[in-house]
C-alpha cells in the first residue's frame, strides 16, 4: 500500500534529521533519486545522456535546490543542462554548484519574456519542475505562475508534448495535501517524490497532473504518523482475492445477491451481473423482473433468478440499484439488503433513501451528482462542482453522516471510510466514462466484497483495521475497472458490454503477480 503523509508530518519526519545536522545529506539523496529517475526516462526514450538537453526550473526554496542539485548530476554525466530562476532568492549553495558543473541560469525578471524562456524549456529532453514543493501555499503566483502559463501554451497538453517533465518533489501548482489545482499546474510526465507520497499526488486532479509517482527513501521515519491517504498497489489488490480451493464449492466461494435493472434500465442489471462473474464468485441470484432476468440469462445463463425477498435469497454480499428506478420492490429490496448487515454496493437508483445510519459494510458509488443529492438528503448543500474540486473532502463528510463506505468515481476515485481512512485509485483511462462503466465498477466490488465476506485476514494482510476493510474492497474494484479499461482501450473505444474479458484477464495477471511474489 502506497501511504500519503501531510507537507507537516514530512517536515516533522524531516526535523530530527535536520537538527542533527543531517539537512545537506537528505537534499542530496534527495536530488541523487531525482537524478536517477530521469536517468532512466532517458534510456525509455532511447536517448543516452551525452547530447541529451535539460532544463531546470528553479523557485525560491529547498524544491529548487533539490532539482539544481540533481541537474549538477546530469551536467556530469554529459546533459547539456540549463536553469530557469523563477525568484530572486534561489538556494545558494546548490546554484553554485550546478554553475561549477558548467550549467548556465538565466532569472525571470522584469523585461524576460516568459514565453521565450518557455520557447527554450519546451525544446528540452528534459524538463525538471524545482518551482515549488511541500513550502507551496495556494495556486502558483509571480513569476513561476506566468512563466508555467507560458509554457503549457507553448509545449501544448503533456500527451502531445516532446518535452519530459519529471516534477520535483510534486507538480508545481497543486496543493500538497488536496491535490486541489487552483491555476496552472506544471503537470508532470514522473514525479519524484522525497521521503513518502504527499496526499495531493493521489487526491484529485493532483494525481491527475502527477504522471508516474516514484517514491525516494530519503531515511524518515513515519512510525508516529498517520497516513493522509492511501493507494492501493497490484500486491494489495491481489492479496484480497480468494483463489479457491479443491474444497470449495460455489456456495463457500461466495454468493453475490444483484437486486439491479428495471423495466425501464434492464441492462444495467445485465452488466453488473457479467461484471461480477468475471470477478470471480461461485453464484449471482439476480432479484427482480422477469424481463430483466431473461435478458441476463441471454448473456449469463449461469446467474439464478427469481422474484423473491432479499431473505429469502442467500447471499454474502449484495449490489443494489444500478438501473433501479420507479420500482418499488427493487426499492424495497435495496432497504432490506441495506439493513440486513451484510457488505452492500448501493449505486444509482438505490443512493435516494438510503437509512439514516448505516454501517462501513455499506459502500456507496455515486458520481459527484449523485453524492450532491446523498448530501442534500442530509442537509448538506454543495454544489455539484464543490464536490467536483474537492472530492476527498465531500466523500469523507458523506461517510462520516451516513455511516457508509463512500466510493466517488472520477477519473481518480477516491474512496472514504468512516473512520476517516482515505484511499484514492487513478488506474481509469478516460474511454471509460461511458454508459454501463459505473454498473460493471458495481459488480466488480459486489463479487469482490461476497468472495472476502468470510475472511477473517482480509483487513490484517492489508494493514488496515477491520472496519477499513470495505474501503480497499472498494477500492480495489476501481483498480479492477480501470485496469480493465485499459486493457480495452488499447483495442480503441470502450464498449462497456465488452469489458467483461478484460476483467477476467486483469484478475489473472494479479494472481500471476502473487504467485511470482510468493
Ligand atoms: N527540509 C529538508 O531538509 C528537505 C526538503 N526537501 C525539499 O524541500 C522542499 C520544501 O522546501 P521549502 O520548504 O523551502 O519550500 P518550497 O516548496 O521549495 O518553496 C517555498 C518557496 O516558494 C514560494 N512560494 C510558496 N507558495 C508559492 C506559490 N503559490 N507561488 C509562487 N511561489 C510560492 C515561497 O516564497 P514566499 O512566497 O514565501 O516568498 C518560498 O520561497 C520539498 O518539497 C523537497 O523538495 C528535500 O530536499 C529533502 C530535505
Ligand atoms: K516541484
Amino acid at each position: 500500500m502506497l501511504e500519503a503523509f501531510s507537507g507537516s508530518d514530512v517536515r516533522a519526519a524531516e526535523a530530527p534529521l535536520i537538527d542533527a545536522g543531517q539537512g545537506d545529506a537528505l537534499m542530496q539523496k534527495a536530488a541523487h533519486g531525482l537524478f536517477g529517475v530521469v536517468l532512466g526516462l532517458l534510456r525509455e526514450a532511447g536517448r543516452g545522456t551525452y547530447g541529451a538537453t535539460a532544463v531546470v526550473l528553479a523557485g525560491g526554496g529547498n524544491n529548487g535546490a533539490d532539482a539544481l542539485y540533481a541537474g549538477e548530476r546530469l551536467l556530469r554525466r554529459g546533459v547539456g543542462a540549463t536553469a530557469i530562476l523563477l525568484s530572486d532568492r534561489v538556494h545558494t549553495a546548490s546554484l553554485a554548484a550546478f554553475t561549477r558543473a558548467g550549467g548556465a541560469s538565466v532569472r525571470l525578471d522584469d523585461g524576460v519574456d516568459p514565453a521565450a524562456l518557455a520557447t527554450h524549456a519546451s525544446s528540452a529532453d528534459i524538463l525538471l519542475d524545482g518551482i515549488l514543493g511541500t513550502g507551496a501555499t495556494g495556486g502558483l503566483r509571480g513569476g513561476a505562475r506566468a512563466f508555467v502559463e507560458a509554457f503549457n501554451d507553448v509545449a501544448g497538453p503533456r500527451a502531445t508534448r516532446s518535452t519530459i517533465v519529471v516534477a520535483c518533489d510534486l507538480p508545481s501548482g497543486i496543493g500538497v495535501d488536496t491535490g486541489l489545482v487552483d491555476g496552472p499546474v506544471l503537470a508532470a510526465d514522473a514525479t519524484v517524490t522525497f521521503g513518502a507520497a504527499k496526499p495531493g499526488l493521489l487526491l484529485g486532479n493532483g494525481a491527475v497532473a502527477t504522471g508516474e509517482l516514484n517514491v525516494v527513501d530519503i531515511g524518515l521515519d513515519f512510525a508516529v504518523f498517520t497516513p493522509a491517504a492511501r493507494r492501493l498497489l497490484d500486491a494489495d489488490v491481489a492479496a484480497l482475492l480468494r483463489l479457491p480451493t479443491p474444497l470449495d464449492h460455489k456456495y463457500s466461494r461466495g454468493v453475490l445477491g444483484v437486486a439491479a435493472g428495471s423495466a425501464r434500465y434492464p441492462g444495467a442489471a445485465a452488466l453488473a451481473v457479467g461484471a461480477a462473474l468475471a470477478t470471480g464468485i461461485g453464484m449471482v441470484r439476480y432479484l427482480g423482473p422477469d424481463a430483466v432476468a431473461s435478458l441476463i440469462h441471454q448473456r449469463n445463463p449461469e446467474a439464478v433468478a427469481s422474484s423473491g425477498s432479499v431473505a429469502e435469497a442467500r447471499s454474502q454480499a449484495w449490489v443494489v440499484g444500478p438501473g433501479a428506478v420507479d420500482d418499488d420492490d427493487q426499492r424495497r429490496r435495496a432497504v432490506d439488503a441495506m439493513t440486513s448487515g451484510l457488505p452492500v454496493v448501493v449505486d444509482a437508483g438505490a443512493l435516494a433513501g438510503i437509512p439514516e445510519r448505516v454501517g462501513p459494510q455499506v459502500i456507496l458509488t455515486p458520481h459527484a451528482g449523485e453524492l450532491r443529492q446523498v448530501l442534500a438528503e442530509r442537509g448538506v448543500d454543495a454544489e455539484r462542482s464543490d464536490i467536483e474540486a474537492e472530492p476527498a473532502h465531500f466523500a469523507l463528510r458523506a461517510a462520516e453522516i451516513t455511516g457508509a463506505t463512500v466510493l466517488l468515481k472520477g477519473f481518480t476515485t477516491v474512496v472514504a471510510a468512516p473512520s476517516g481512512i482515505l484511499i484514492a485509485q487513478t488506474d481509469a483511462t478516460p474511454w471509460l466514462s461511458s454508459a454501463g462503466s459505473g454498473d460493471t465498477l458495481s459488480g466488480i466490488i459486489g463479487a469482490l466484497a461476497a468472495s472476502v465476506a468470510g475472511d477473517d485476514h482480509a483487513a490484517s494482510r492489508l494493514g488496515l483495521a477491520e472496519e477499513d476493510l470495505w474501503a480497499a474492497v472498494a477500492a480495489a474494484g476501481a483498480l479492477i475497472h480501470g485496469r480493465a479499461g485499459q486493457r480495452a482501450a488499447r483495442r480503441g473505444p470502450i464498449v462497456v458490454s465488452d469489458l467483461r474479458a478484460d476483467i477476467g484477464a486483469v484478475i489473472a495477471e494479479l494472481l500471476e503477480e502473487r504467485r511470482l511474489a510468493m
